[in-house]
């Protein structure tokens, strides 16, 4: 299927979310600052996205810091820290760069041919949780066709193909499972409204857009039957790091007795972490909530909370799948 990333001729070719849905275009990004400044805006955004991208990256920056045969490691292992640490929450950028940094002592090539690796391998991964994921749902689930719950973008453009919990829909709506998928728009980057109701549209997959807020009513009354979520952690406990609003859908899920099932691969697995408690949440800009489209929606100088992830605690959720199983 169609690649949301790619390494061509030097550069990271990357679908430029920022511009979805009015313009499907790609970028093509030749330098480290490049990457890290797409990733930081969310041009690339989804965690095993950035983390194929912050690999590529730590590849550019070993070949520019390779000189008559020689890397600086210094140099490089400087880049990798300021990619890593361009979005701290989800640990997929953190882990493709330090899986690539492995490589360094084989120099530039062996640093790219392991970030290749990277991209090569996600969307085996994505399909096989995915698939896993479905047969889940299928279980737990009497309701025939299905409705299903989800929220921010979990598909291809979150990752380089086919996708985690919207690949899970679209191996369900494959085999004829799914009557629609509810979403909520995102606020405030608006990853459903923009994204997932595009992809969705792309895939042929009957779909409703609704304001984040309605999510829990929908679950509460009756309307959906699974809800399935992404993630960009998960901790050793399996409490989950995921886009800011999946909290409320998963206490949703919990009152009215709905399957709660996260989809990710092995890479968003932090077993470093003890519990939720211990994740940094990325805190974004004041001017994504008090801004619509460049119109202020809110009082000159209003002070803001705006995280861009919630915690989910491991007792709300019915299972993490990933490509190696179920969890839960
Ligand atoms: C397969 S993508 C999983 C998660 O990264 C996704 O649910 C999410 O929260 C994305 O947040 P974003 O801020 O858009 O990068």
């Amino acid at each position: 299927m169609a690649r949301s990333l790619a390494w061509e001729d030097g550069s990271v070719v990357a679908v430029d979310q920022c511009a979805l849905p009015h313009d499907y275009r790609e970028l093509r990004l030749r330098t480290v600052d490049e990457v890290i400044d797409a990733i930081k805006r969310l041009a690339i955004r989804g965690a095993p996205a950035i983390g194929v991208a912050g690999a590529l990256a730590v590849a550019i920056s070993a070949e520019l810091h390779t000189v008559d045969g020689r890397c600086d490691l210094d140099a490089v292992l400087a880049d990798a820290r300021r990619i890593a640490d361009a979005r701290p929450t989800a640990v997929n950028l953190s882990w493709a760069v330090d899986r690539v940094l492995t490589r360094l002592d084989g120099g530039a090539a062996a640093v790219l041919a392991e970030a290749l690796a990277i991209l090569a391998e996600d969307e085996d991964r994505n399909r096989a949780a995915a698939a896993n994921a479905a047969a889940l749902v299928l279980r737990l689930c009497e309701r025939r066709p299905l409705r299903l719950l989800t929220h921010c973008n979990t598909g291809r453009l979150a990752t380089v193909a086919w996708g985690t919990a919207l690949g899970t829909i679209r191996a369900l709506a494959e085999a004829g499972h799914v009557e629609e998928v509810l979403f909520g728009e995102t606020r405030p980057l608006l990853q459903g409204a923009r994204l997932t109701a595009w992809e969705l549209a792309e895939a042929g997959i009957a779909h409703r857009l609704c304001v984040d807020s309605a999510g829990p009513a929908a679950l509460a009354a009756g309307m959906v039957d699974c809800v399935l979520v992404g993630a960009d952690r998960v901790c050793a406990n399996g409490d989950v790091a995921n886009k800011i609003g999946t909290y409320s859908l998963a206490l949703a899920a919990r009152r009215a007795s709905v399957p709660f099932v996260v989809v990710a691969p092995v890479s968003t697995l932090d077993p470093t972490l003890a519990t939720g408690a211990d994740i940094e949440i990325e805190q974004r800009s004041a001017d994504e909530v008090t801004a619509f489209g460049g119109v202020a929606v809110a009082p000159a100088g209003t002070a803001v909370f705006n995280p861009a992830f919630d915690v989910t605690p491991t007792d709300l959720i019915t299972a993490v799948v990933t490509e190696q199983g179920v969890f839960g």
